[in-house]
């Protein structure tokens, strides 16, 4: 009998799958976005068609970064972790092999219909609502899956990991379902079922909480199972990581209103998204300090591994943007920040340094253990990429807060008689600068991404179907 379907060994086959393919849609997403910072340097190449220009591509690279490169990374590690922290098998594989092939599906679908100008124009939740619906249908097998794995544990305790991998199944599924709320008109059109200062606020709900559920707390299960891991050291605080999971979600539920600042949404709303945004900076520093203690009497492995500097260089990151984004809600700031580069950059340094170094970091730990090899082919490969992420994030960030500013100051300029001193082509041009930098710190972070990827297939290549299984064995 092959141990694929002995039930005390685990199922490593929908780990590799996802595994691989985050790797494969990293590379895609991040083109996408080079492609994109590109087109904002030299608008040529916007080539004149409707399905290559910016507002068509721009959705296809947010889609193909946070669902198909974070979601696959997501669905890899908290398949991984919830088997061997439950000691158990996944507890349907037909239902786990679903979860792999319709969320492909939905990513495929997406990158057909967004360069078509489908589109249901709210930001994050674009795709339309026959994708939409399978999009539901998959998330909830997903919860099936995860939860249904939780249930057969060998052990009475849940770790910490997998706290944060289910309070992000459950919010998504909440967020995505209220938010895609809509009456269809055709198969490609429909209409959002709420309207006006309402709608915005539905809407933003769901991007914030997409945030820090879809870019956070998925991200924070990976670190509380990978960072020790890498670091051999257990967790620094237990008991700090139950208080940051509650604290976390209870608060970030209500910051959404720190998107619509200075909106037709009441003025209480707004206040209340800017108090509890800075509320939010403790709970985000918690875990971030957790992560980091972790290390303890470990410091000295940063300078032998790489994995473990992309995992805590990712820590750092988080910490940065979780320190820039309270001081962006508040309202005073945000009337300066708000619809310039630097919302771009706070973007970025949360979604480069923080959401792709994390799930870098984490599959470079996890992806010889489910090949069955005994570590990836090249640790000097690792270190480089480890560097050109490092500086193409730095020069990401740094372009985008000198552009940021810029923006912001010269479009509240304004001459004696109270007309705007520069025009908005004037701040453009000033911005262009800023824009060559982006594009060359993208550029760098996907060079190294196509150097994981040729690291990636040197580890697996020689695995056998005897090491796959050996691999997956539960003792
Ligand atoms: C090679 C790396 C990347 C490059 C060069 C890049 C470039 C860009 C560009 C040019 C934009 C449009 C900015 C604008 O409208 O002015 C953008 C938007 C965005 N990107 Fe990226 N990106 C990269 C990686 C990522 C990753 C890995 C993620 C998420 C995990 C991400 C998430 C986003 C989001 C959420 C937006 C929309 C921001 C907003 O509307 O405020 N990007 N990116
Ligand atoms: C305590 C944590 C955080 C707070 C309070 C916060 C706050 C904010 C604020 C005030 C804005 C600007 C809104 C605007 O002017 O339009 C913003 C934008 C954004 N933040 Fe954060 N942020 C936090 C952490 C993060 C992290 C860790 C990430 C990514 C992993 C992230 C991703 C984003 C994105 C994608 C946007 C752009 C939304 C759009 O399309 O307009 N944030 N955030
Ligand atoms: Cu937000």
């Amino acid at each position: 009998m092959s141990t694929a379907t002995t039930p005390t060994a685990y199922n490593y086959k929908v780990v590799r799958q996802f595994a691989v393919m985050t790797v494969v849609w990293g590379i895609v997403g991040m083109a996408m976005g080079v492609f994109i910072a590109s087109q904002l340097v030299w608008p040529e190449l916007n080539f004149g068609l409707p399905w290559t220009t910016f507002g068509r591509l721009r959705p296809l690279h947010t889609n193909a970064v946070i669902f198909a490169f974070g979601g696959c990374a997501l669905f890899a590690t908290s398949y991984y972790v919830v088997q061997r922290t439950s000691q158990a098998r996944l507890v349907s594989d037909g239902l786990a092999a679903f979860t792999f092939w319709g969320w492909q599906a939905v990513i495929v679908l997406a990158a057909v219909t967004l360069p078509m100008g489908l589109t249901s124009s709210k930001e994050y939740a674009e795709l339309e609502w026959p994708i939409d619906i399978l999009i539901a249908v998959v998330w909830v097998s997903y919860a099936l899956v995860f939860f249904g794995t939780i249930m057969k544990r060998k052990m009475k305790h849940i770790y910490v990991g997998n706290w944060f991998f289910g309070g992000f199944i459950i919010t998504v599924a909440v967020l995505h379902i209220v938010n895609s709320m809509a009456i269809p008109v055709s198969l490609t059109k429909s209409y959002s079922l709420y309207a006006g200062a309402t709608d915005a606020m539905v809407q933003w709900w769901y991007g914030h909480n997409a945030v820090g559920f879809f870019l956070t707390a998925g991200f924070l299960g990976m670190m509380y199972y990978f960072v020790p891991k890498q670091a051999e050291r257990p967790i620094y605080s237990y008991r700090l990581s139950i208080v940051h999971f509650w604290a976390l979600i209870a608060i970030y539920i209500w910051a959404g209103p720190h998107h619509l600042h200075y909106t037709a949404l009441p003025d209480w709303a707004q206040s209340l998204g800017m108090v509890m945004s800075l509320i939010l900076l403790a709970p985000s520093w918690g875990g971030m300090i957790n992560g980091m203690m972790t290390l303890s009497g470990a410091w000295h492995k940063l300078r032998t591994d790489p994995i473990l500097r992309f995992l805590v260089v990712a820590l750092a990151f988080y910490g940065m943007s979780t320190f820039e984004g309270p001081m962006m809600a508040i309202k005073t700031v945000n009337a300066l920040s708000h619809y310039t580069d630097w919302t771009i950059g706070h973007v970025h340094a949360g979604a480069l340094g923080w959401v792709a170094m994390i799930s870098i970091g984490s599959l470079y730990h996890l992806i010889p253990k489910v090949f069955g090899r005994e570590a990836m082919y090249s640790t000097a490969l690792i270190n480089t990429h480890f560097w050109l992420a490092t500086i193409g994030t730095v020069l990401y960030i740094v372009s985008m807060w000198v552009n940021g500013i810029t923006q912001g100051l010269m479009w509240r300029a304004v001459n004696v008689d109270g007309t705007p001193t520069y025009s908005f082509v004037e701040a453009l041009e000033a911005s262009h600068y800023g824009f060559i930098v982006r594009a060359i710190g993208g550029a760098f972070f996907l060079i190294g991404m196509l150097l994981m990827a040729y690291n990636v297939w040197r580890t697996v290549r020689h695995s056998k179907a005897a090491n796959l299984e050996a691999a997956a064995q539960t003792a």
